[in-house]
Formats: structure tokens, C-alpha cells, sequence
């Protein structure tokens, strides 16, 4: 069917056929999220990667979704599919897109999740303008809770707009944003639920050093992570207030605190975001570099 329907409404996400070009985390995470949030039926969803077998029959296993490693079924999938996600490694994406270029059709959409890559160097590289929608998701889509951040490209009508957002809020918060942002969201959100494991993995191994079991450690962390985040979503009050009222003068938190800010905590925080940032930028422009005759 095309991707919009006469009266020129976005049709039911449901009624759309998808294909998923890279079948990594991020792929699974959305896939899981439109299956569990019952927008897309499996049978509409196609699934392809390069070579790993043993992870198509498990997706297929999982999920019920088309997958196929046989290079025409693939060209099929691609051909008849409404929406085109992409969906692999920057490293890969420029041949995708090339090999993209000779098989999409005009009245179908490209959905891209791969980090730097600009909207401009996408069209430089399949050799058109089409409707293209940039993303910036996150791995906690898998459970309804991502954050994502997305562009349009000029091609997009207001229903291939209505689709993108309608699949991406329907798990988790969706922000559009000018594309020159997207590589802030991907130094923010899109890298970010590393940031807070990785935080979690200190927590839990200082509750071990401290002598506590690794269950009690791990519990006790998962609880006051998911506990902070309800308090600063719940209560309206910022981090900084709500941090202040755990503080109490000369005592844990305190040490704590400053212990930290011996270590540059903040700083470094903010650091490694405007670096993740940064390193968006230099993948697309090594993608753009690629694409330039
Ligand atoms: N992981 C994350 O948290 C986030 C990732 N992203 C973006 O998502 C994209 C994918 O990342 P992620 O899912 O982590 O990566 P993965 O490594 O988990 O998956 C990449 C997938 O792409 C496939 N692939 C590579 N080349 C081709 C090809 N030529 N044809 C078909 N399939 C191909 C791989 O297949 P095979 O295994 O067979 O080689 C694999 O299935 C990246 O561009 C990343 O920037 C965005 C936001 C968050
Ligand atoms: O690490 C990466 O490059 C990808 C992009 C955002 C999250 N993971």
C-alpha cells in the first residue's frame, strides 16, 4: 500500500509494511517496542544483516518477524516495504545506502538510526531526494521508555512526519529537534543509558568492597537509579534541589559529594558528553568524506 492513504492521513502504522536493514541491538529494541506497544504486526516486519544466521533465527524466534539471509529475498523485503529502517553501523551505511539508491521508490521512507550521519550526505549517497526521517533513539526503547530525537528531511509530507513520531512515541519520549542538534542528542540520550550502567557498575562494586552480597549490592542500586528518576519526574524539583535535600551539613552525603568533586565528577561528565558529540560528528563527516566523488 502507499504511505498515505487518499485522504492524504497517515495510514495506521499498523497497515505498513516494515524492513530492517541491520538486525544489531538497536534494531531489536524497536522492533520490540512497536511489537509490544501493538503497532506492527510481525508478519509486516522484515529483518536482514550481512552474514550472522544464528541471529536472524533468533530474532525470528523471538519475535515471529520475517527474516531472510537470501541476498533476492532481501531485495524484496527492501522493495516492498513502506518504511526502509536503517539500521547497521556507521562503518556500513554507506554502501547501503548506495546499493539503496537503485531499488527505493519514490513514495517510500527512509528511517535512519545511525549516529552522525546527515540527512545531506543520506541523499548524496542514494543519489536522490526522498523522504527521510533522522533519528536518534536509545537501547531503553526496548521497554518503552526511549528517548529519541528527530529531523526531517525536506521530502517529508506531514504524514511521513505523523508515522516517525507516532512509532517513536509510542515507545518513549520523542523530541524534534533542527538536525545540527542531533549530534547533541546523540552525546545526551542516545549514548547516555551507557553513562548511567556505567555509574551503576561503580555503585554496585562499592557496595561489594563494602562487604555487602552482590544481589543486595545490585538491588539496592537498581532501586535508588530508578527511585532518583521517578523523584525528578514526579516531583517537578530539580536534581540540584533534590540532591541538596539528601545532603545534610557534615554529613555522608556530603563526604561524598566532595569526594567527587575531587575527582571532577561534573566536569567530567560533561566532558565525555560534549566528546560523544563530537565523535557523531566526526563518524558522519568520515561518512560524508566516503560519499564525495
Ligand atoms: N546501540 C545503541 O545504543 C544505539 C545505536 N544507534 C545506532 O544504531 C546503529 C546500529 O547500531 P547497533 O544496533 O548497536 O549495531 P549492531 O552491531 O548491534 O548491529 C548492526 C547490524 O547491521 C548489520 N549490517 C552491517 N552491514 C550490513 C549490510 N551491508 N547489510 C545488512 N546488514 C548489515 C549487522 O549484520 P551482521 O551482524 O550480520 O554483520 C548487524 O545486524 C548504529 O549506526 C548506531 O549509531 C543509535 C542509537 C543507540
Ligand atoms: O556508541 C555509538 O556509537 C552508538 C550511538 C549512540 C549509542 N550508541
Amino acid at each position: 500500500m502507499s504511505i498515505l492513504s487518499s485522504s492524504g492521513q497517515a495510514p495506521v502504522i499498523g497497515s505498513l509494511r516494515l524492513c530492517f536493514y541491520g538486525a544489531g541491538s538497536m534494531a531489536e529494541a524497536v522492533v520490540r517496542g512497536l511489537i509490544n506497544q501493538e503497532l506492527a504486526e510481525p508478519s509486516r516486519i522484515a529483518m536482514f544483516n550481512r552474514s550472522n544466521a544464528e541471529r536472524l533465527a533468533e530474532l525470528q524466534s523471538k519475535y515471529n518477524v520475517r527474516v531472510s539471509s537470501a541476498p533476492e529475498d532481501q531485495l524484496g523485503m527492501l522493495r516492498d516495504a513502506d518504511v526502509i529502517f536503517l539500521t547497521m553501523k556507521p562503518k556500513d551505511a554507506a554502501e547501503a545506502l548506495r546499493k539503496l539508491g537503485s531499488i527505493v521508490r519514490p513514495n517510500q521512507v527512509l528511517v535512519s538510526v545511525v549516529a552522525g550521519l546527515s540527512l545531506h550526505t543520506m541523499e548524496l549517497l542514494l543519489g536522490q531526494k526522498m523522504p527521510i526521517v533522522r533519528t536518534m533513539p536509545n537501547t531503553s526503547s526496548t521497554i518503552g521508555l526511549g528517548a529519541t530525537g528527530v529531523s526531517f528531511s525536506a521530502a517529508c509530507t506531514e504524514s511521513h512526519r505523523q508515522i516517525a513520531l507516532t512509532m517513536f512515541e509510542a515507545f518513549g519520549l520523542t523530541t524534534v529537534v533542527e538536525e545540527a542538534m542531533l549530534d547533541a542528542v546523540t552525546g545526551l540520550s542516545g549514548s547516555g543509558p551507557a553513562y548511567i550502567y556505567y555509574m551503576m557498575e561503580a555503585m554496585m562494586r562499592a557496595g561489594e568492597e563494602l562487604g555487602l552480597s552482590a544481589s543486595a549490592s545490585r538491588d539496592l542500586t537498581i532501586q535508588t537509579v530508578l527511585g532518583a528518576a521517578h523523584m525528578v519526574k514526579s516531583t517537578g524539583e530539580t536534581p540540584a534541589d533534590l540532591r541538596r535535600k539528601v545532603t545534610s551539613p557534615n554529613g555522608t552525603t556530603q563526604a561524598a559529594i566532595e569526594t567527587m568533586n575531587q575527582h571532577e565528577f561534573t566536569e567530567g561528565v560533561i566532558r565525555a558528553i560534549k566528546r560523544a558529540s563530537e565523535r557523531a560528528a566526526e563518524m558522519g563527516a568520515e561518512i560524508e568524506r566516503s560519499a564525495l566523488p
